[in-house]
């Protein structure tokens, strides 16, 4: 094993492993596949190398891993070690290629290494400077908990980052600001138990999806503890360079970790049906890992926040109330694994819960228009799909950067699944109390109308915020200005101005629009869309708005290339793989039980294929198969109806036309989705003109032919409907009906 020694820890070193040609002689166990893979261990974290297979050749790797210590394993069914070395990390291995014998080989086996200094503009060097240098860590939250290891224990270089090392501040009334390099150990061990404890609870996550899976597809309610443990450990590993690269100490901050890192330790020890049973308290662990988390990283990282919250509300204090009440809250939850009870209480969040001093006169927030739009736990994405999609929206959402752009917006086609991702999102930082609100256009809804937009996120947010509710019942002043109609008003007095009074926060709050292309009105969408893509930058650096949207033209020429923007096409992030198999997932579960459908029949995999990856025909797929009304009773007749068609939208009217008592509700029975469809398909634009089509009285059943009749004959009923409408119009009338006659 290497031992580092002091002088060289702050060093990155680079460590190459490959075995010598045909010399890896390992006797093998009962046969089967043997995959091997080194496992390096450095100051008790430990980490494997990609896995490798033998060849005629032996085995090799090329794999570089910035720690000390290395320790070979091989797996053959269960993973044994077959071999190590153990060596001083000095000079003398840094002269080039270095063999060894390994150690506890039946026979004799030699492997090859090298060990180099990182240059200062090695990728690994370059990488440190580009963050450092960004003041924070940008991760994907969901690479998984080794890369979140592999970021957090590149050792520290204080050469590639003095160059924005901050000056520790004075250290404010009440705080104990030290040296927070001493943090970095603590940090350290409850980053390795908090990773430990996301590999074992992703192995829960599984055993749990498999009963929940087999649930209705749209009733998701499974505990997703796994994303939570990876946004802690992530936050974490932000938090750890920073509190490398400054200087201050807390020792009741410190506390803290070590009392985390005993529940951790503690719940590490527990067996998974033991962690099952207690699946409720797992869940709060992770929700208020996940909190302290964000605490730790702000608190170690913006000397000049507290600074600046020193004379309000976020005193020492306050501070040191609240770590208290962190402590507590881990402690109970380490006694409710004891007791084998449960919590059902909240998690504990930092929040500005005293009143802010001098307020004029509270005034009635009730009189700020008010829309039921927020999110729908049914509606969210299938466990574990669209992972490509949600993992840089989580990391945008969990950079604390102060430049990162505080308005995300999600483009992509209809049917893509953007509100299932805003949903989703929606729902899991609800869970985190960190949603400052959702919202949710819905063309068939008119209520949740633009104009009250603004008056729902800020009511919303007072909720959430006793800080913003004192901020907010200031400012709204008059009656009459409550219940103005202005969107831009309402955006100037209802947002911008009580976030002007607010305090700075801990962690991010994050507002999710859904839908804005579904806003009808031209005028009162013109003015949306321009504030939403212009105003981004007044927002504090905590907000994180995530918008979705069809890829309009108004959208997107207001939103391209807009400071404060950033800008994700969904399109770009699907991995179409993984949405294939979760169909098939998906499928299996929905109907493998249906009587009579043979689900592992080659007939059914076709439906899988397609699919082609769509979750809206997946899900109608499903729905129709287990129908019950209609002419066509037999399940597997109705899977071979939906495989004799294409999956063009018109022909689902067919299917229809043969099963018309099916249910009629859901995503290809809603006209305007199949208009806008059509429209897409052929101009690969938006918008259409919006304004006639909802006159247009679309059959729920029928023939194509019987679709298009209103729009083909002259003396149709319907076709004047049609008469005054722009030229843009009869385009897209004669695309439609030229696609229901194709
Ligand atoms: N990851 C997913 N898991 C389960 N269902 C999904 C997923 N993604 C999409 N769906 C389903 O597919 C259908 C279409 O998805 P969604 O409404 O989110 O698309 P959209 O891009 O918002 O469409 P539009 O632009 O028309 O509003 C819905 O029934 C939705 O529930």
């Amino acid at each position: 094993m290497f031992q580092s020694s002091t002088s060289h820890q702050k060093n990155a070193i680079k460590i190459r492993i490959s075995s010598e040609r045909n010399r890896l002689a390992i006797p093998l166990h009962g046969g089967g596949r043997v995959i091997f893979f080194i496992r390096v261990e450095a100051n008790h974290e430990t980490m494997n190398t990609a896995i490798a297979i033998e060849n005629s050749d032996g085995v090799s790797w090329e794999d570089e891993l910035h720690i000390f210590t290395l320790v070979a394993t091989h797996r053959v069914r269960k993973e044994t070690i077959v071999g190590w070395v153990e060596e001083k990390a000095d000079a003398s291995i840094r002269s080039g290629v270095v063999k060894r014998q390994l150690n506890a080989t039946g026979t004799p086996t030699q492997i090859s290494y090298r060990v180099d200094l990182l240059s200062s503009d090695s990728p690994c060097a370059s990488e440190r400077r580009r963050k450092a240098k960004l003041g924070s860590e940008v991760y994907n939250v969901g690479a998984g908990i080794q890369a979140a290891m592999k970021m957090a224990l590149c050792p520290f270089d204080p050469a590639s980052a003095s160059a924005v090392v901050s000056v520790a501040p004075e250290p404010v009334a009440g705080i104990d600001l030290g040296n927070l390099e001493d943090l970095s150990e603590p940090l350290s061990a409850l980053l390795k138990h908090v990773s430990i404890f996301t590999n074992l609870i992703s192995k829960l996550s599984e055993v749990r999806k498999l009963a929940t899976l087999a649930r209705s597809f749209y009733l998701m309610t499974s505990p997703r503890f796994t994303p939570y443990a990876k946004f802690a450990c992530s936050i974490l590993t932000m938090a750890q360079t920073v509190a490398n690269a400054q200087k201050a100490r807390d020792g009741q901050l410190r506390e803290l970790m070590k009392v985390t890192t005993d529940v951790f330790v503690f719940a590490n020890k527990l067996k998974l049906p033991v962690l099952e049973h207690h699946h409720q308290t797992v869940k709060l662990l992770t929700l208020q890992t996940t909190e302290c988390a964000y605490f730790i990283r702000d608190y170690t990282k913006q000397q000049s926040f507290i600074m600046r919250a020193g004379s309000t509300l976020l005193t020492g204090g306050a501070i040191n109330d609240k770590i208290a009440e962190y402590q507590k809250k881990f402690k109970d939850l380490q006694a409710a694994f004891h007791h084998d009870s449960s919590l059902n209480t909240e998690i504990a969040v930092l929040r500005i819960a005293e009143r802010l001093e001098q307020i004029a006169l509270a005034a009635e927030l009730d009189d700020l228009p008010y829309a039921s739009a927020r999110f729908d736990i049914q509606e969210q994405c299938l466990d574990g799909t669209r992972e490509a999609v949600l993992e840089p929206i989580f990391a945008w959402i969990n950079d604390s950067d102060v430049n990162t752009p505080r308005v995300l917006l999600l483009s992509g086609n209809p049917g893509i699944g953007k509100s299932a991702i805003a949903h989703t999102v929606s729902q899991r930082f609800n869970q985190l109390r960190r949603l400052g609100s959702s919202f949710f256009f819905l063309t068939e809804q008119p209520e949740r109308s633009p104009d009250k937009l603004f008056t729902t996120v800020a009511r919303d947010l007072a909720d959430l915020d006793q800080g913003w509710k004192d901020a907010l019942e200031e400012v709204v002043g008059s009656r009459a200005l409550r219940r103005t109609a202005s969107i831009r008003e309402q955006f100037e007095q209802f947002i911008l101005r009580p976030i002007q009074r607010l305090p700075p926060r801990f962690g991010p709050v994050v507002i999710v629009i859904d839908a804005l292309d579904a806003v009808a009105d031209p005028v009162a969408r013109h003015m949306l869309v321009s504030i939403l893509s212009s105003r981004a930058a007044e927002f504090p650096s905590h907000f994180r708005v995530l918008i979705t949207a069809r890829p309009d033209s108004d959208i997107r020429e207001a939103f391209r290339n807009r400071d404060g923007i950033k800008w994700l096409a969904m399109e770009t992030l699907i991995d179409k793989k993984s949405d294939l198999k979760a169909i098939e997932e998906l499928f299996d579960n929905e109907l493998s039980d249906v009587p009579g459908l043979k689900w592992k029949d080659k007939l059914c995999h076709k439906l899988v294929e397609k699919s082609d990856g769509d979750f809206g025909w997946a899900a109608f797929a499903c729905k129709f198969i287990k129908g019950t009304s209609g002419r066509i009773t037999s399940p597997s007749d109705r899977v071979r109806r939906l495989l004799s068609k294409t999956k063009a939208i018109d022909n689902i009217a067919h299917l229809e036309a043969d099963d018309s008592e099916s249910e009629s509700e859901g995503f290809f029975h809603d006209p305007m989705h199949k208009l806008h469809n059509i429209w897409y398909q052929h101009h690969q634009d938006f918008p259409m003109n919006v304004n006639a089509v909802p006159s247009f009285p679309v059959p729920r059943a029928g023939t194509p032919e019987r679709w298009a009749e209103p729009l083909m004959g002259p003396n149709s009923n319907y076709s004047s409907q049609f008469v005054d409408a722009p030229q843009a119009n009869w385009n897209f009338v004669a695309d439609f009906a030229h696609v229901l006659h194709t």
